[in-house]
């Protein structure tokens, strides 16, 4: 297929003219020379409306993408190639003008050669296909300046999945009509065209991968898979790579974190928000139900937290997304109620779950037993006796985030909500205590800026690697790393430091035994509420803490723990900083920091060094 000889799609047969698809002028000649280069069949504006949505579910039945959920309303089970089941890393590029801009941690190649790539990539390759048209707003559209993005893609899954992830359709069309205004051009394609007399498979996707992010542009390309991270643009591409770059020159912040309301027995408030990697436990804590008595936390968001200064010099969040993007194994009734309560409400998608022979999805951790007889994520007969997992570790329910029984009322309050505290968090199997508060802005940063966890699912690649993993945002900073974390300590440096959040820096995932071997030590989930309590009362001044070489932590007794078995010694070495521990994790800081290169601030260095003094003198 070449440029020279564009196959029409469907609406220009009846002329040459490129038909109008909006009145937008940047949208049109984007939309026109994307058809141009992709060769499409048709091209579809998505309205957003319940009945398009009903057609596209229907045509991805009729494909065999996706199976009806009989046992709940409006829902569907999709299962992937095997090979395209997770964001891909390694593919994936921050294409700056200067290479020295991408930093050492992201790939990189020069702009105009990556596009040479994709262009010869994109040529031909939505052929057979719909070319979607999805405008969408990351935020409120009641926003000041509303954080548009188009995505032009030749999947209808993605279709679906960003119907319930953005808010999008004919409403932020008539918006970027009516003010002509700029947005993030995100083109997508499966990359598998269907030429003459080729059959299309259930789960379109190319072996050879791209997600690229053109920083100065503003601007993503995304080649070859169907999977989340990878294809749904307003997400990880848009909401955090491309916008950190953008907070980066406007002096925000775009994080990989959840946002929760929590009230006292008291009847305070605070909002918390809280980084942690990819699967380590984001959703959970956002929705989680607290076993103490008399608090409630109420979910604002689960994955990406947009921060700006107010006039009253707090740091005030808005969650970017308009639904849920979970982690299925190990969601269930006991673990994490809301979101189980969130899913049965319907009009969700499920990817890579099992499907129960009563027309219901089940997952791994579900529910304590697993039911006798399963399809598995492979369409292959499952039984409890069978090898291997029903559902992919990485697979997902797509859920609005409107479903949720705890959404805070002023979760789409384009203000967002002032936080008081900030969370940092990893799966460390040794050393990280339960709970640590930072001594201060810059201490928290360094917290931040060091923080590591075992790999995870949520990524191809080995899992169960400690890797640090700044501010839980490796995979996802749209620049150089060093310059990012100048960023943070930059936020801190004018600010009030008395309205600035507080730091912590949480593990829930700490095991027992000298090498981490031995079970949790810490249950986890509604009781991490006890953390966020003990949280509440440093911020509230009513909790003393003990300082130790690495921050604050809980003195003995500091968690409640009332009405929760736990015995002192497990409690203790959940809290425990071990000197020895720490000893061993220096020359890895060192490391890492000596990686980052000359753009590493120097304040974070000389905490390194008080971290040093304080551990061996
Ligand atoms: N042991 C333990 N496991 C947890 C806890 N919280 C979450 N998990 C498990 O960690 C996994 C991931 O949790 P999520 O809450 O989905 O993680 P996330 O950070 O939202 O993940 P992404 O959507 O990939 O960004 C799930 O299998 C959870 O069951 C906890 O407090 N303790
Ligand atoms: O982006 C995805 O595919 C899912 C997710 O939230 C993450 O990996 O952090
Ligand atoms: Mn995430």
């Amino acid at each position: 297929m070449s440029t020279d000889t564009p196959t029409a799609p469907t609406p220009v047969t009846s002329g040459p003219a490129a038909p109008r698809w909006t009145t937008h002028r940047e949208l049109q000649a984007w939309i026109e020379e994307v058809v141009v280069l992709t060769t499409p069949d048709a091209v579809h504006v998505c309205e957003g409306s319940e009945a398009e949505r009903a057609a596209l579910t229907d045509a991805l039945v009729g494909s065999r993408t996706l199976t009806r959920l009989t046992a709940k309303p409006d829902s569907f089970l999709a299962w992937s190639d095997p090979t395209d089941v997770a964001r891909v890393e390694d593919r994936t590029f921050i294409c700056s003008v200067e290479e020295k801009d991408a930093g050492p941690t992201n790939n990189w190649m020069a702009p105009d050669e990556m596009k040479a790539v994709l262009t010869d990539l994109f040529r031909g390759c939505m052929t057979g296909r719909t070319l979607y048209v999805v405008p969408f707003v990351m935020g409120s559209l009641d926003a000041e300046h509303p954080m548009f993005g188009v995505e032009l893609t030749d999947s209808a899954y993605v279709v679906a999945s960003m119907g319930i992830m953005t808010r999008s359709g004919t409403e932020v069309l008539d918006a970027l009509e009516r003010t002509q205004a700029r947005y993030v051009p995100c083109l997508h394609s499966v990359g598998m065209p269907l030429a003459d007399g080729v059959e299309d498979v259930p789960w379109p996707s190319n072996p050879t991968k791209y997600i690229v992010q053109f920083p100065e542009e503003r601007a993503v390309w995304s080649f070859g898979s169907g999977y989340g991270g990878n294809a749904l643009l307003g997400k990880k591409c848009y909401a955090l790579r491309i916008a950190s770059a953008m907070a980066r020159d406007e002096g925000w912040l775009a994080e990989h974190m959840l946002i929760l309301k929590l009230t006292s027995p008291q009847q305070e408030t605070h909002y918390i928000a809280a980084a942690f990697p990819s699967a380590c436990g984001k959703t959970n804590l956002a929705m989680l139900e607290p076993t103490l008595p008399g608090w409630t936390v109420q979910t604002l968001g689960d994955d990406i937290a947009w921060l700006r200064f107010g006039d009253d010099g707090r740091l005030w969040a808005s969650n970017p997304e308009a639904g849920l993007f979970g982690v299925a194994p190990g969601t269930g009734w006991d673990t994490n109620p809301n979101a189980m309560r969130t899913i049965a409400q319907g009009h969700s998608l499920f990817t890579n779950v099992a499907l129960t022979d009563d027309g219901d999805v089940w997952w791994e951790g579900m529910t304590d037993e697993p039911p006798a007889h399963l399809t598995d994520w492979h369409g292959e007969s499952w039984t409890p006796d069978s090898d291997g997992p029903s559902s992919h570790p990485n697979s997902r329910f797509c859920t609005p985030i409107a479903q949720c029984p705890v959404l805070a009322p002023e979760y789409d309050d384009p203000r967002g909500v002032p936080i008081s505290a900030i969370l940092f968090g990893g799966r460390r199997r040794t050393t990280v205590p339960l709970v640590t508060e930072a001594r201060d802005w810059a201490h928290g940063v360094f917290m931040g800026a060091t923080l590591s966890s075992e790999t995870t699912a949520a990524s191809t690649g080995q899992t169960g690697v400690v890797r640090r993993d700044p501010m839980a945002m490796l995979p996802f900073i749209g620049y150089d790393a060093g310059d990012y974390m100048g960023h943070w300590l930059d936020m801190g440096k004018g600010a009030d430091a008395s309205r600035l959040p507080r730091v912590f820096y949480v593990n829930w995932f700490r095991r027992a035994g000298a090498t981490g071997d031995g079970p949790f030590l810490w249950p986890g989930f509604g009781e991490n509420g006890r953390v966020l309590k003990w949280v509440v009362d440093r911020l509230e001044g009513r909790a003393a803490a003990r300082d130790t070489a690495v921050g604050r932590v809980p003195t003995y007794g500091g968690i409640d723990t009332t009405g929760l078995d736990i015995d002192e010694e497990t409690m203790a070495a959940a809290l425990r900083v071990d000197h020895d521990e720490w000893a061993r994790e220096l020359p890895r800081l060192q490391e890492w920091f000596d990686s980052l290169g000359t753009t590493l601030p120097s304040t974070l260095r000389q905490e390194l060094e008080v971290l040093r003094s304080r551990l061996v003198g």
